[in-house]
């Protein structure tokens, strides 16, 4: 018996509804428009771009399925995107490429989107302009399937959250304990904190994707229902420009007024880009009203974000501002630890402290030296031991101690006031001693990688409170007192240099 496209699609979203929540269904599947069943391939309509990729994202499980149940093994499924020509005129347009079937099937070489399109079902994107009014009998004109492959590669792969990034494997320390309790708070109660929006900065490698990520995974986790979007400002942007290309601005705004939790990666950016910057104000303003949460990072403090708006960054302080800085000692280890744990990996406990102590710039670099480690270690069937950690450690030790060192600002400093160096570390609280500790700590903290509390530690185990009210003195100093500031400076032309 001949199937009657309609027919066909009421039965799969009887499936699909039986599948998914009922929020879900209402956003993502009420508004597809089936359009014809020809050779037993179902095409319906989708309202835009971005619902097509967040169909494939989601939903081509439960699509597939309902697609296999109504049309058997042999059954497809095929998008018509209705691109918005920005006038009313919904006449079929003949989009540059072959109509006929045969060049519609996703090719082998497609990347991503031939994956995608695997199993019984082949899903690939057409865009069909008009297609609501197009007969139903005249087949659809198509899209090269290999452009729809690129949309696919470009906009939906690279944006999903990572599931393995988690509060459980995020380690807490000093460097991160308030970014961190501040998300965790918000992935409990989204949109009804006062951290919205919640910024987190820090520099590179430092776990702000993985933090926002958390967030995120966090949310599905507990309220699957919600629709979290996780997008790097990057993709934002570009999504921008290609929705003014092709004339879908609404779309494309009308997707992100769909969001729950929007968490904006890398804001910075959109530095100088005004027009995204203002598309991204109304989103903002909408969401921010509406009560959804969104969460950004910024590879800088939001005071330096030059080339941002600043009604936008006026938005920024709305919330909460959060810093990230480079981990601690102690922490590094519990990060190296949980890292060996979570892969499986054995490593002696003084070569964790070696490597702990090593690589003190960032999270990815000490994760990227023990995955070099491993590797080594199975390529040449050897135990990792200290020998092979000092080996593989000897480049990065070595632009390590060419960089300005702790020891190096200490005996320059106390050089300079002509004391020995041990006084910056000793008890004493003299006034001139107090004052070249302060200069060394401000140093410190300006020209090394090293934590606020690795500093203290420096200096005769101070806490790192002493460090930023010495760094505080040290800038106010500069700021009032003229001969202390040509100190400063003469010492800072010694750091320049190296
Ligand atoms: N506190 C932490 N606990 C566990 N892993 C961490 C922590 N901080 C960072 N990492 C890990 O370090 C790596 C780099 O982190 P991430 O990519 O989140 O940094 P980023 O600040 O976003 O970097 P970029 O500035 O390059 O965007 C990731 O693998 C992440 O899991």
């Amino acid at each position: 018996m001949l199937k009657d496209f309609r027919t066909v699609w009421v039965n799969c979203l009887r499936v699909i509804k039986a599948n998914i929540g009922e929020q879900s269904f209402r956003t993502w599947f009420e508004p597809i428009v089936p359009v014809q069943l020809h050779n037993n391939v179902l095409i319906i309509q989708v309202p835009s771009q971005f619902f097509y990729e967040w169909l494939e994202e989601h939903y081509v499980d439960v699509l597939k399925k309902s697609i296999f149940q109504e049309l058997g093994p042999d059954g497809r499924l095929e998008y018509s995107i209705v691109v918005d020509q920005g006038n009313a005129q919904s006449q079929p347009r003949t989009l540059n490429l072959p109509t006929s079937r045969k060049a519609a099937q996703p090719a082998p070489s497609a990347g991503p989107a031939a994956a995608l399109a695997a199993g019984p079902m082949s899903s690939s994107a057409r865009h069909v302009a008009g297609a609501a009014a197009a007969p139903a009998a005249a087949p659809p004109t198509l899209r090269n399937p290999f452009e729809a492959s690129k949309v696919v590669d470009r906009n939906y792969v690279n944006s999903q959250l990572n599931t393995t990034y988690t509060f459980e494997n995020y380690i807490e320390g000093d460097c991160n304990r308030l970014a961190r309790s501040a998300g965790l708070a918000v992935a409990n109660k989204p949109g009804t904190t006062s951290f919205n929006p919640l910024m987190v900065y820090g520099g590179v490698g430092l776990g702000k994707t993985h933090l926002v990520q958390a967030i995120g995974n966090h949310i599905k986790a507990t309220t699957p229902d919600k629709f979290v979007l996780y997008v790097s400002a990057e993709k934002f942007t570009n999504q921008f420009i290609e929705s003014v290309r092709i004339n879908s601005v609404q779309d494309f705004a009308n997707f992100y007024l769909l969001v729950d939790i929007l968490i904006l990666d890398d804001v910075q950016f959109m530095s100088g880009k005004d027009k995204t910057q203002e598309m991204f104000f109304h989103i903002f303003n909408h969401l921010h009203q509406a009560g959804k949460q969104i969460v950004m990072t910024s590879d800088r403090p939001p005071r330096d974000l030059n080339g941002l708006e600043d009604r936008l960054l006026s938005r920024f302080k709305w919330g909460l501002t959060a810093d990230l800085q480079s981990p601690d000692f102690e922490t590094r280890m519990a990060i190296i630890q949980n890292k060996m744990q979570q892969d499986g990996i054995d490593i002696p406990p003084q070569v964790v402290e070696y490597l702990a102590h090593s690589v003190n710039t960032n999270v990815r670099e000490l994760e990227g030296v023990l995955i070099s480690l491993v590797a080594q270690s199975s390529l040449n069937r050897r135990e990792i031991d200290l020998e092979m950690a000092k080996q593989a450690l000897r480049h990065i030790i070595e632009e390590v101690e060419a960089e300005v060192n702790l020891d190096f600002i200490q005996k320059t400093v106390a050089e300079y006031f002509s004391l020995p160096v041990e006084l910056l570390k000793a008890k004493t609280r003299k006034k001139e001693v107090v004052t070249a500790r302060q200069v060394a700590m401000y140093f410190a903290k300006e020209h090394t990688t090293h934590s606020l509390k690795s500093i203290g530690h420096h200096f005769g185990g101070r806490d790192h409170s002493t460090v930023i009210h010495s760094v505080q003195t040290v800038s106010d100093l500069i700021d009032s007192d003229k001969s202390f500031r040509s100190s400063v400076q003469e010492l800072r032309k010694k750091f320049a240099g190296k």
